[in-house]
């Protein structure tokens, strides 16, 4: 996997996810897979782009799942081609959600794999049907556990400030923290 630090790679089309992926927990997990079927099945590259840190830590101090180079680690472990790894801080999030667009479509992305509740860009303005009208996107069903219960960071997070290791670990993907 290519990984650019706020570098866009040049490719001539590809399949793009986006998201913070703090954890890459079993519902990232999907996104990813997602995204590696389309790439291979339209024949062309995977590319995700994340944040670091992930904005909920920085706006909330959330306690960071997986850091950089883990998350990084996890990714690639699904085949995915490159991956962008943009700076979330101060300035960077000045940036409105239609100059996220224009970033974006200089990786010409045929197809963009996001989850139902993706929000981007200042104050969260940018959101699906805003993305939609640039762009083709297809929008993952959230990922829930057997309660019915969707499955996020935020809730592994709250699930290891309760000592729940054990179901974090499951909603993680692992068989167990270490
Ligand atoms: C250019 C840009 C600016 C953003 N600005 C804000 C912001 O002002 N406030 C906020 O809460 N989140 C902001 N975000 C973070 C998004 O709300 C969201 O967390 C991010 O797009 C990743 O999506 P995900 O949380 O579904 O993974 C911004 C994201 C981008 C790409
Ligand atoms: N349970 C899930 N099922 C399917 N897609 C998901 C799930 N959780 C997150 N996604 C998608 O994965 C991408 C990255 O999501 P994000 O990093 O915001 O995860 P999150 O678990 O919602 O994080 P947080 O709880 O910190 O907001 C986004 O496109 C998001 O919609």
């Amino acid at each position: 996997m290519k990984i650019s630090y706020g570098e866009f790679p040049i490719l001539a089309e590809c399949v793009l996810a986006i998201g913070a992926f703090d954890g890459v927990h079993i519902g990232h997990q999907n996104v990813l897979e997602k995204l590696k079927y389309q790439g291979n099945k339209l024949g062309i590259e995977t590319v995700v782009c994340t944040f670091d840190p992930p904005p909920r830590h920085y706006f909330q101090n959330a306690l960071i799942l997986t850091q950089l180079e883990d998350k990084l680690a996890r990714i690639h472990s699904f085949g995915i081609n490159h991956c962008i790894v943009e700076q979330f801080n101060m300035i960077y999030l000045q940036k409105s959600a239609n100059a996220f667009i224009k970033d974006i479509k200089q990786l010409n992305p045929k197809l963009i794999i996001v989850g139902e509740d993706f929000r981007f860009g200042r104050n969260r303005l940018g959101d699906i049907p805003l993305l939609q009208s640039h762009f083709l996107v297809e929008t993952i069903y959230p990922v829930c556990c057997k309660e019915g219960k969707v499955i996020s960071s935020t809730r592994i997070r709250k699930l290891l400030s309760k000592g729940d290791r054990k179901l974090a670990a499951a909603f993680l993907g692992l068989d167990k923290l270490v």
